[in-house]
């Protein structure tokens, strides 16, 4: 356990993966029910300017859906692929998670959808909430949802609605509209959130914390009912969240990537930050290649840290082990 201020230290296992994973833009990570890093990419679509024009319809339709495998399960360790699906689906992957199936649950910005798939390498869509390529902001209708967060306790999943929504709504497993909520209802709070890109349900305090990345600010609430619990806004994330993630190690700690904001200069990294004091614990980068935009974070259960980033195409792995330089 992590004794009160006792030093995090995460460096990049740099020799990972053994070999090239040929990524596209790497939108989302997630682990499955095996401890297996699960790859969610764009293979050869990209989110550019005109992607989408003012009304948040996606504009390359014609482009079809993309043709190489956009989930990729990889082996932690040395990330060669141990399976490859998500074939001629989606048009601009975003978000994935996995439930306790090990089903995936993801969002596509261009779909404005969220999409339960099977993860038996026959991508057999279980659920589909939302009208495809039909952004709103009604409980049928998403705007360039981001993410979504399983309760592991009811099942209930929430979705992080998005781009061009500020809310963050929850349904039952099988995909009843339950409740949806704003930014924290109160004082300072008030502030709505703009682009909640990324959720993390809290499994030992069954809390659902978002990465409100434009306020640049990680906020947490109760799941069950959206009541507020506490906001953790540090200068040193210079603007934007662009992700988070969450090990109940200790007191708790949340891993946090930050991105690139036209108004601050701050140099891009990983955060790890004591859930209960919100002190920073940790600051991590890449040590030849640098982050270009991080743009989701996971944590295995024995500590290692994966970033997946939508500006290089890459993945990078850290670990806490003093790693054994070869003399
Ligand atoms: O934020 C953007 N993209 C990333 O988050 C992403 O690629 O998911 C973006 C916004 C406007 C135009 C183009 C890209």
């Amino acid at each position: 356990l992590l004794a009160k201020g006792q030093d995090y230290h995460l460096e990049q296992v740099s020799a990972w993966p053994q070999s090239s994973l040929q990524l596209g833009q790497v939108s989302g990570l997630t682990l499955d029910s095996d401890s297996n890093l699960v790859i969610f990419h764009r293979g050869d679509h990209h989110w550019g300017a005109d992607s989408f024009n003012s009304q948040a319809r996606y504009q390359q339709r014609s482009l079809g859906t993309i043709q190489q495998s956009t989930i990729l399960v990889v082996d932690p360790a040395q990330g060669n692929i141990l399976k490859a699906s998500g074939r001629d689906m989606f048009y601009l992957p975003h978000g994935i998670t996995t439930d306790k199936k090990n089903n995936y649950w993801i969002t596509d910005v261009a779909l404005h959808q969220v999409l339960k798939v099977s993860s038996d390498g026959r991508d057999r869509m279980l659920l589909a909430l939302g009208e495809a390529f039909i952004p709103g902001s009604d409980n049928n209708h998403f705007c360039q949802p981001t993410d979504v967060a399983v309760d592991t306790e009811t099942g209930n999943i929430f979705v992080s609605d998005g781009y061009c929504n500020s809310r963050i709504l929850k349904f039952s497993a099988d995909g009843k509209y339950l409740s949806e909520w704003g930014a924290g209802s109160s004082d300072r709070r008030h502030i709505p959130f703009r682009i909640p890109h990324s959720l993390v349900f809290l499994p030992d305090r069954q809390e659902i914390c978002v990465a409100d990345r434009e306020n640049g600010r990680i906020q947490c609430f109760i799941a069950e009912t959206g009541v507020f619990v506490k906001e953790i806004k540090k200068e040193e994330f210079g603007g934007e969240v662009f992700a988070i993630t969450y090990s109940p190690v200790g007191d708790g700690l949340i891993f946090a990537v930050n991105g690139e904001s036209p108004y601050r200069s701050a140099p891009l990294r990983g955060f790890v930050i004591d859930y209960s004091t919100t002190d920073i614990l940790d600051t991590f980068n890449p040590e030849k290649k640098e982050f270009k935009m991080p743009h989701d974070i996971v944590e295995t259960s024995d500590g290692i840290v994966f970033v997946g980033d939508a500006g290089s195409k890459s993945v990078f792995k850290f670990t806490t082990e003093k790693l054994h330089r070869s003399v």
